[in-house]
């Protein structure tokens, strides 16, 4: 058996040819990129690509070996073609993109939208992120926040889209998709729920406790090690604590914040309920118009991918080749098509970077559908 050494060189040998016939390769791709920019061609050619699999295939001997040389050429042929993007960016035939760009937000004298009632969170996050001052009226659903943007009843939208502890707000991301409306902030409000009840109740005492579903399963823990508390869901954090009021049983409490407690008229009958002591929700400033800030630091986008292996593979290569930092990634059911999903990206950038541009390019072209949800 020949030396490790020797196979090594051997192995020395080959690569170096391979690495020759890359440059080579990539030399031609590069004369194809200005081929299809003169010609207005597009980047992408599946049907060219799947022949060439195909192609590749039949040419291996060892049938062993098949898999593995076309996985070598569909990164092969990924790599080329984020070369001719980027080829395409640096002559400008990118196109533009469809959002104005901005030197900052227009917050004077605007009206915002959040759901739930007086002492929501969403409230609180609205006064973080506007300031105390802010004109702002709620409404009962987080749908009907999305119609008012809309609409143009309201400006801007305050919507929770992620907790710390319990993850993704599922119905924001959705209504993200159906909405023409685009995210252009955000805000991260520390949460910290208190159980709450009518003055003179002990906690000892409560056989029910109302809050919103997120607001139940942060404070987990908590509930189960009372198992005496009933759990049932309210639309908001302020509505359950106005229920207990309206209900004036001192076995009710509700699971809100203490600013919801005061406005209620409640009693803090325990303090910080929930499991995590760095509960955290994370709320986006949505507005209907299509623009970003100079100053934009965070780009969030959805793509639904066809049904074939390796596609996300393929998508998640494009925020690698332009070196661009995923922060992000969530997954949602395409409505009425069993087991297909959608794809929530959130990467660091700008829309005026030259790399986000070629990505978002390479994104656009090989996902079924693509949408820029904004950049904040
Ligand atoms: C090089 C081309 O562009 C892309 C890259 C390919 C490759 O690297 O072989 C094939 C098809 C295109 O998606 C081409 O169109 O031929």
């Amino acid at each position: 058996m020949a030396a490790l050494e020797e196979l090594r060189n051997e192995l020395d040998e080959i690569d170096a040819q391979i690495i020759r016939l890359y440059e080579q390769r990539m030399k031609v791709c590069g004369e194809v990129a200005d081929f299809k920019i003169q010609n207005g061609r597009k980047v992408y050619d599946r049907t060219r690509e799947q022949q060439k699999l195909a192609a590749a295939a039949k040419q291996v001997e060892n049938p062993e070996y098949k898999k593995g040389v076309q996985e070598l050429f569909a990164l092969l042929m990924s790599v080329s073609r984020k070369l001719q993007y980027q080829k395409l960016s640096e002559n400008g035939v990118l196109g533009k993109l469809p959002f104005i760009e901005t030197d900052r937000l227009d917050t004077e004298n605007v009206r915002i939208v959040f759901q739930g009632v007086e002492g929501a969170y969403s409230q609180a996050a609205m006064k973080q992120y506007f300031g105390e001052d802010v004109r702002g009226y709620h409404v009962h659903t987080w749908r009907e926040a999305m119609e008012a943007i809309e609409d143009g009843a309201a400006d801007f939208a305050v919507l929770p889209i992620e907790n710390s502890s319990a993850g993704a707000v599922n119905e924001v991301y959705d209504l993200l998709v159906e909405f023409e409306n685009y995210i252009v902030g955000e805000t991260v409000l520390p949460v910290n729920h208190v159980l709450a009840g009518l003055p003179g109740s002990k906690e000892e005492q409560i056989m029910k406790v109302y809050s919103h579903p997120q607001g139940l399963m942060q404070c987990e823990k908590y509930l189960y090690g009372h198992a005496g508390m009933e759990k049932i869901s309210v639309p908001n954090t302020a509505v359950a604590a106005r229920t207990v009021v309206e209900e004036n049983d001192p076995t009710h409490a509700a699971i809100c914040s203490a600013y919801a407690a005061e406005v209620y008229g409640l009693e803090i009958l325990r303090e910080r309920v929930n499991d995590s002591s760095c509960n955290s929700t994370r709320f986006i400033i949505v507005t209907n118009q299509k623009i970003f800030c100079k100053e934009a630091r965070k780009i969030s986008i959805c793509f639904e991918l066809p049904h074939q292996s390796g596609s996300l593979y393929q998508m998640l290569s494009h925020f690698i080749y332009n070196d661009l930092n995923m922060t992000k990634i969530e997954s949602r059911p395409v409505e009425d098509r069993p087991w297909e999903y959608r794809f929530f990206v959130d990467f660091e950038g700008n829309l005026a970077d030259g790399a986000v541009k070629n990505a978002i390019r390479g994104l656009r072209e090989e996902a079924k559908s693509l949408k820029i949800l904004g950049n904040y």
